[in-house]
């Protein structure tokens, strides 16, 4: 096989034409060689007059013994083609996802810094990788968007990465280099059959080659349906959205009331697609379950799911929270000059001079200085106007603020009396009342959503 760009591909990369820098990360493996060295004929031959750079970036994790005879073996091979060659050593630490799952993080991690804004990474993937990716996620019981295996075009860890080499089988890749007489190193753990995908690879695939030797095609085609049927279901669930989905000052949600009157298998696809929308997934089908179990009955205040995140029922809406351990927190600020920002546990809190300008937020007569702490559980507080005093948790019930802001709420204080909580209610107190601030809290629990 003399070229591996079918005219699908030269079109895909064709399209990519006006990014500044195409770099190609290079494992110093049959497919990334393979994919180097079809690039440059590619940009060698092609009639555009500005081109991108082509640029190899090899990472070394250092996991293998053979680790520098790879980088050896890339820098060598970038030499006899032309091609620049960066070289990024990294430090694999599991923390608790695996070695393979950091070394890929780092991976990534570390071909983002060199990238500019509009480059494009090309990875070597091709279909027996997308085959044993898509056996290997049926395996774990995957939903449509496992099942869609790797994808085509995609951000991974900050970095735009194409792989155009999803569709040809590592045979023909391999038959190429032959062809180019291209030398390339054989990572030897891909031989260990510890590990799941080498078991699929060297065992479970052959068996199914020998029968249907046209199986890869036929699975790349399923995984073109399953994208396009998600594709479809998302544009559908936005519909939804629309009527379904908002955002106040405790952070983005769904309604609930109009959300349970729909089917369950909806509610799951709703759900998942606006976590989606906030780069928030749940790891398993039975979570999603779980939730969509508990929603018909859910009582303002209930945490459906604690993850990374939480989804947290509130005055008939499923807030999107994120996940705050921030509980018992024990916190103080000094505020002695105007304007002040302060970013508290609870959120951000902006101090101003009275003016007719401030729109929003909570005009307080009191004296300077003050000071900013957590709530104290067993405090009562006076709000001006309501006549005695009350506990700061009834104001925050008639002030609906969400039960997950009762731990970090900051009280304001002047000379050891609370004048304010956050700018819920200003309090009565007996100092000096001739001069005044305006308070505004933006509360900080959701990261998704939090404006700066
Ligand atoms: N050490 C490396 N340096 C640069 N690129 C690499 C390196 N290892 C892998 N790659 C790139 O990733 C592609 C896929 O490699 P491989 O299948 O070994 O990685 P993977 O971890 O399974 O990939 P991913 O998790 O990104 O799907 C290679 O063709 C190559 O383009």
């Amino acid at each position: 096989m003399n070229q591996l760009l079918t005219d699908d591909i030269e079109q895909q990369c064709q399209q990519l034409i006006d990014a500044p820098t195409w770099w190609v990360a290079l494992s110093g493996g049959v497919d990334s060689v393979a994919l180097l060295h079809s690039l440059a004929l590619f940009l060698q031959l092609s009639p555009q007059q500005t081109k991108p750079r082509l640029v190899a970036i090899h990472i070394n994790h250092g996991l293998s013994a053979n680790a520098s005879q790879w980088q050896q073996e890339c820098a060598d091979f970038c030499r006899q083609l032309g091609c620049d060659l960066v070289i990024e050593r990294v430090d694999v630490i599991n923390q608790g996802k695996g070695v393979e799952a950091e070394a890929r993080a780092q991976r990534y991690r570390a071909i983002a810094q060199h990238l500019a804004a509009e480059d494009v990474v090309f990875t070597g993937h091709h279909l027996d990788d997308q085959v044993e990716t898509l056996f290997l996620r049926l395996m774990r019981g995957a939903g449509l968007l496992g099942l869609q295996g790797v994808k085509r075009d995609g951000v991974v860890f900050g970095c735009r990465v194409v792989r155009l080499l999803l569709s040809v089988p590592r045979a023909d890749i391999e038959d190429y280099a032959c062809h180019h007489q291209l030398e390339w190193v054989d990572d030897e753990s891909n031989n260990d059959p510890r590990f799941d995908r080498n078991f699929l690879r060297h065992q479970v695939l052959p068996l199914l080659s020998n029968r249907w030797p046209r199986y890869r095609a036929a699975v790349d085609r399923a995984v073109q349906w399953l994208s396009e049927a998600d594709h479809a279901l998302q544009e559908y669930s936005q519909q939804d959205l629309q009527v379904l989905a908002g955002k106040d000052r405790w952070g983005g949600y769904l309604l609930l009331s109009p959300l349970i009157e729909m089917s369950q298998v909806r509610q799951k696809t709703v759900l998942r697609y606006w976590l989606a929308g906030h780069n928030c997934r749940l790891s398993s089908a039975v979570e999603f379950d779980a939730i969509v179990a508990q929603l018909a009955r859910v009582k303002s205040g209930a945490e459906l799911y604690r993850g990374d995140y939480r989804l947290m029922a509130f005055a008939d809406k499923l807030y999107l929270v994120d996940r705050n351990d921030s509980e018992c927190v024990d916190y103080s600020y000094g505020v002695d000059c105007l304007p002040m920002t302060l970013e508290t546990p609870g959120g951000r809190l902006v101090f101003t001079e009275p003016s007719d300008d401030v729109e929003e937020g909570l005009l307080v007569a009191a004296p300077l200085p003050l000071r900013v702490a957590g709530r104290d559980l067993g405090q009562s507080v006076r709000p001006i106007g309501r006549g005695g005093s009350r506990s700061v948790k009834k104001v925050l019930q008639e002030h609906k603020v969400p039960n997950w802001y009762r731990q970090t709420l900051p009280m304001i204080y002047a000379a050891n009396q609370v004048v304010a909580v956050a700018d819920c209610v200003a309090c009565e107190h007996d100092l000096p009342a001739d001069s005044a601030f305006v308070v505004r809290w933006q509360p900080a629990s959701f990261s998704p959503f939090y404006e700066s």
